[in-house]
């Protein structure tokens, strides 16, 4: 039998600090709320108006009094036209608010996102995350720029008209409101429980959209091990728990309407009842009962919309904490560690860095040693000793537990000169730029994937580089060439000439630091070769910091110096030849990482 994981508990939020903190998130957008309660306050006035338009025409008939029912009249027309004007305003800047929050919110979260650690991001499933960045992030945003700005409207019509009414009939307006506040009192009672489901409830749905990204990346796996049906099965029941919650959520939410619908009829006959002894007593005329119990709906409707709408905060609260988790995630950056002096520019130094992912075993321990700039640093070792560890540490992606990784300062080496080779675009950005062993495909064309984020380069300069990568034939063998649509796995360019396109868009950024994790993995003999002698050249003609993890010996013998690792620790450096005279176990790893590639 299948045994479904329990859903952690998410953690609850307050409804309003998230819609202070949401409203922040909007950036200088957020000011579209002061027109908007301002049209709000003047629809209300409108809306008393009318009001104060129906009580003169019908005293006016009740009394024949002419002046009466003009003057009603003419009040009347005016908040016609007036209510057209605030209605066309409103609409207006309420849709160009809701763009705005929307754009501003969601690009906020993915600058977080690019901006993460990622072991922190590895926490989260890829169908969590991509669940919480738009479906939350999109009905957060809800909470200020619709259910904010409904309920703030609410408020201030409540408080408009419960000041005329009071003005007309002060008893009767106090006693509507009494019996209309049952209402509210209902949804506060069960706001925390709402909230409570709600969250349980995006957490299942989070939990759901986890399976389908499994399906959708591995329908190969899938029918292979004939999976199908038990696929199924878990959907379902991650499904019924999904439907479970909705209709807990769907429960309170009618509840507090029934309560809704009892205090409106509750108050409708209380004014009758208190009405009609005034009228008895001569207190009112009839025509004045018939126009309060009319207009009354303008007293209770806002106190009615203002607990529907705080249930639907309540819903937008609950997506909101889901993408503050995330936006919580970036953590403050380091101080800067002061300058290196004894570093050049473009260096990198590592110093007894050790590091461990959670409560795991030390990966690495104790790792120190110096690229200097220009340089071909290779790094190797046995399967799972820790390279790529070591060098997504250099490019930033981890951070050491202990220990540091200084990157030089000091401007002392010739500049880039001859550059036959590389665009002559200068590079401005000193950060490493690290190649992964699988190249990552952006959905677009190939150019598109070369130059990703490094607009403005030119046609000329984008070919130059997959020429150096010698990718260009292959690229051009493409019916569309350059602007060949890439498929989600890279298809139609072969895995070797992907990770050709990898090496093309680090080596277009003319980065000083270059970091890459098995750059050849993919290649025959003779791309590795051109690969090979593309990495010495810029290191010794461009002063280009490489630094490589790799197993194939090729590589190794181009290599300036060779740092061997053994479990997490630097066994020796030097070049490969003095390694292979003087290190224990080095000629045995390279000879078994040799076999496996041939
Ligand atoms: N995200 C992770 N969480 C936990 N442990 C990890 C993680 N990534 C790597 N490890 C562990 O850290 C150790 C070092 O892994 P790493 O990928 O750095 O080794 P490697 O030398 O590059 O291996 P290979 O040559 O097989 O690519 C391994 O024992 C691995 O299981």
């Amino acid at each position: 039998m299948l045994v479904e994981q329990s859903i952690s508990e998410p953690q609850t939020y307050r409804p309003i600090k998230i819609l202070i903190r949401l409203w922040s998130l909007t950036g200088t957008y957020r000011w579209f709320v002061l027109p908007l309660l301002f049209a709000a306050l003047v629809a209300s006035l409108v809306e008393v108006g009318y009001l104060e338009s129906i009580r003169r025409l019908v005293k006016g008939a009740s009394e024949s009094q002419f002046s009466l029912i003009y003057s009603g009249l003419l009040i009347g027309v005016s908040i016609v036209v007036l209510r057209i004007v605030v209605t066309v305003f409103t609409t207006w800047t309420e849709t160009a608010f809701q763009q705005k929050t929307q754009v501003s919110i969601q690009s906020r979260l993915l600058h977080s996102l690019g901006q993460t650690k990622t072991q922190e991001l590895a926490k989260y499933h890829t169908g969590d995350l991509t669940s919480r960045v738009w479906t939350s992030a999109a009905e957060a945003q809800k909470g200020i720029n619709q259910h904010g700005i409904e309920l703030a409207k609410n408020i201030i019509q409540l408080l408009l008209a419960f000041a005329y009414f009071s003005w007309v009939n002060l008893p009767l307006t106090l006693a509507i409101i009494a019996f209309t506040l049952i209402y509210p009192l209902v949804t506060v009672g069960l706001g925390k429980k709402l909230q409570r489901e709600h969250d349980q409830m995006h957490a299942s749905e989070a939990s759901r959209d986890e399976l389908l990204t499994d399906v959708i990346h591995a329908p190969v796996e899938i029918r292979s091990y004939g999976l199908a049906g038990y696929v199924q099965q878990r959907f379902q029941q991650r499904m019924h728990r999904v439907f479970k919650q909705a209709m807990s959520v769907s429960v309170i939410q009618r509840l507090s309407e029934a309560a809704g619908r009892v205090s409106t009829y509750g108050g409708m006959i209380l004014i009758l009842y208190l009405g009609g002894m005034q009228v008895l007593q001569g207190q009112m005329d009839v025509g004045g009962l018939a126009a309060f119990l009319v207009a009354s709906s303008q007293l209770t409707r806002p106190i009615e919309a203002l607990s529907g709408l705080w249930n639907q905060v309540i819903g937008s609260a609950s997506h909101a904490a889901r993408m503050f988790e995330i936006l919580d995630l970036v953590k403050k950056k380091p101080a800067a560690a002061s300058p290196q002096h004894m570093l050049k520019k473009g260096s990198v130094r590592v110093e007894q860095v050790s590091y461990r992912y959670s409560e795991q075993e030390e990966v690495l321990s104790n790792i120190s040693f110096t690229a200097a700039k220009g340089v071909l640093t290779v790094i190797t070792g046995p399967s799972g000793c820790g390279k790529t560890t070591l060098l997504k540490m250099i490019a930033g992606v981890y951070e050491p537990e202990s220990g540091s990784i200084k990157f030089g300062h000091v401007n002392g080496l010739k500049e880039r000169d001859n550059s036959d080779l590389l665009p002559e675009k200068p590079n401005t950005d000193t950060k490493p730029i690290y190649v992964p062993q699988q190249a990552f495909v952006f959905s677009g064309t190939v150019e598109e994937n070369l130059v990703f984020g490094a607009e403005g380069l030119s046609t000329e300069e984008v070919k130059l580089a997959a020429h150096m990568t010698h990718v260009h034939e292959a690229i051009m063998c493409q019916t569309n060439g350059y602007e060949t649509q890439l498929q989600p796995q890279g298809g139609p360019m072969s895995g070797g000439e992907l990770q050709r396109i990898s090496l093309a868009r680090a080596v277009l950024r003319k980065p000083e630091i270059l970091l890459l994790d098995e750059p050849t993995s993919s290649q025959d003999p003779w791309h590795e070769q051109q690969l090979n002698l593309l990495f010495s050249g810029l290191a010794a003609e461009h002063g280009t910091t490489i630094i490589a993890v790799t197993h194939r010996l090729s590589l190794l013998e181009r290599a300036d110096q060779v740092i061997y690792m053994q479990d997490g620790q630097v066994v020796d450096i030097g070049t490969h030849r003095e390694l292979l005279e003087r290190t224990n176990g080095y000629h045995a790893c390279i000879m078994e990482q040799e076999d496996k590639v041939i």
